[in-house]
């Protein structure tokens, strides 16, 4: 398969380039030339798989001429071995026509696993192959950090820096970020918000000399391999509720747009899916576009669900792309206006193309409590706040006879202060994370500075091959 990118001024790459590269040359995010299809026939065929399986099979096509179906089933099921559900991605229902996909079963509690686990041996896979190394940097607003961390901790060729906004991650996800102390990881807290650690990794991407000097590549989802392996847990759960022979619809609590995304692939592959519903938190610049087109910067503003305190959703670029038949220069175009101005507006037949599959709403921190709290007493379930704002949103646009499956994106154990203020409940850390609070961290505060987040950068290298 070979990969565009949404701005059009880049060069077309294979599947094992766009992993290593990230974000494509000219600041746009690589896309697949062409859409694979499934058959019904073909559909029908991966019910009842092993989720391993199920994923080896999604993926291959996006993977062809560059790695093949058997490394990616060997590399499939070595990454979800480490899961602590015997489904991976079980599904469970809270109310009548609306499910729970929970995502959150590897081991750094959140759905970033899902594609991380996978993504650190296809590094590992690719590199070795090409006996190259690279540096990752990566923005993380909670969730990312710790799953990329954790999915390259200690591997020989690769180096990771993660930004995290200082102070507005909760404090288990910081741990779960610092108190990994392997020579190749550096944390770096970044005094600003997500949108300033996101722009900065873009900003090093952009820095071509830096770019080549250090091998920088990304895990955030504007790399299309985080994207790709996101895409087999929606088809696990239509198969699951009777795709392909029964349309399904999505709930999907949103900041970058990566994961909704990933349904929206699923459906352009052939999978039956009726609607796309997002819920933001109090940062509703994806809802606001969906209801008033109007997608405007506001400033982030901290919430109970921290891992969406996001106002510049990567992935947009990805749909609008999409949304304007492929016209690159179009798309580049709204793009650097829209980073210009803080203002996109679309024109009309191209908002009517997006709220003809999409949805959202948005929920305050008030209304996120509510939710939790009335998902708990009515229905049994211990919702974290991005979940819960998920399910507020498939709640909102369920329809009969059409199942509706909202993402449990995180176990509530990430988010004990704000559990405890709408339930009461303070949920324990699994044992493998018991000790959490008792481990050391290692990390440096840093002004939102490019110069000084690439000299972290170039000395973090420096000093892991030393210490290598
Ligand atoms: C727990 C959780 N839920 C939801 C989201 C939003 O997902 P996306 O950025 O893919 O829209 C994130 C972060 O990305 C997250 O960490
Ligand atoms: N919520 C994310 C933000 C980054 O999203 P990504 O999917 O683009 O990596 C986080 O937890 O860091």
């Amino acid at each position: 398969m070979r990969y565009i990118s949404t701005r059009g001024n880049a060069p077309v790459r294979d599947f094992s380039s766009v992993l290593l590269a990230g974000l494509a040359e000219d600041g746009g995010l690589y896309l697949p030339e062409s859409w694979p299809e499934l058959s019904v026939a073909q559909w029908r065929d991966l019910r009842g798989l092993p989720y391993p399986e199920l994923a080896a099979r999604i993926i291959a096509p996006f993977a062809e001429g560059s790695i093949t179906h058997d490394v990616l089933l060997k590399l499939c099921r070595d990454a979800y071995s480490r899961f602590d559900h015997p489904a991976i991605v079980p599904l469970t229902q809270v109310e009548d026509g609306l499910f729970v996909q929970e995502l959150f079963h590897g081991p750094t509690l959140a759905f970033k696993d899902m594609a991380m686990q996978l993504l650190g041996r296809l590094f590992d896979h690719v590199l070795n192959e090409r006996d190259e190394k690279v540096t990752i940097v990566g923005a993380t607003s909670g969730d990312t950090g710790s799953a990329a961390i954790e999915a390259c901790r200690g591997r020989e060729r690769l180096n990771v820096v993660i930004l995290h906004p200082e102070g507005r991650t909760s404090e288990v996800q910081r741990r779960q970020m610092t108190t990994v102390l392997e020579p190749n990881v550096t944390n770096l807290a970044v005094q600003g918000t997500f949108d300033d650690c996101q722009d900065l990794v873009k900003a090093m991407f952009a820095d071509g000399p830096f770019r080549t000097d250090m091998h920088l590549s990304a895990v955030n989802s504007i790399n299309w391999a985080r994207i790709a392996a996101q895409v087999p847990y929606y088809v696990y759960a239509a198969l699951a509720l009777g795709a392909p022979d029964r349309e399904v619809s999505f709930a999907v609590p949103t900041g970058n747009f990566g994961n909704v995304l990933a349904a929206w692939v699923a459906r352009r592959m052939g999978l039956p899916i009726r609607a796309l519903c997002v819920g933001s938190n109090r940062n509703d610049i994806l809802s606001r576009f969906l209801n008033e087109n109007d997608m405007s910067i506001h400033g982030v503003v901290p919430s109970l669900s921290p891992s969406m305190d996001i106002q510049v959703s990567s992935n947009f670029e990805r749909l609008l792309f999409e949304l304007l038949d492929r016209n690159a220069a179009e798309c580049a175009r709204i793009m650097t206006e829209f980073r210009k101005t803080g203002v996109m507006k679309v024109a009309t037949p191209v908002w009517d193309r997006a709220n003809a599959l999409f949805h959202g709403i948005s929920l305050d921190d008030a209304a996120t409590e509510a939710e939790i709290r009335t998902l708990n007493t009515r229905s049994h379930y211990l919702a974290d706040p991005h979940t819960a704002i998920g399910i507020a949103a498939g709640r909102a646009f369920r329809e009969p006879g059409i199942p509706m499956v909202a993402m449990a994106t995180a176990h509530p154990a990430k988010f004990p202060d704000a559990m405890a203020q709408a339930t009461g409940i303070r949920p324990a850390l699994p044992a493998s994370l018991a000790d959490l609070y008792d481990r050391p961290e290692r990390y440096s505060v840093v002004p939102a500075d490019l110069n000084v987040i690439e000299d972290r950068v170039r000395t973090a290298v420096l000093s892991n091959s030393k210490a290598g």
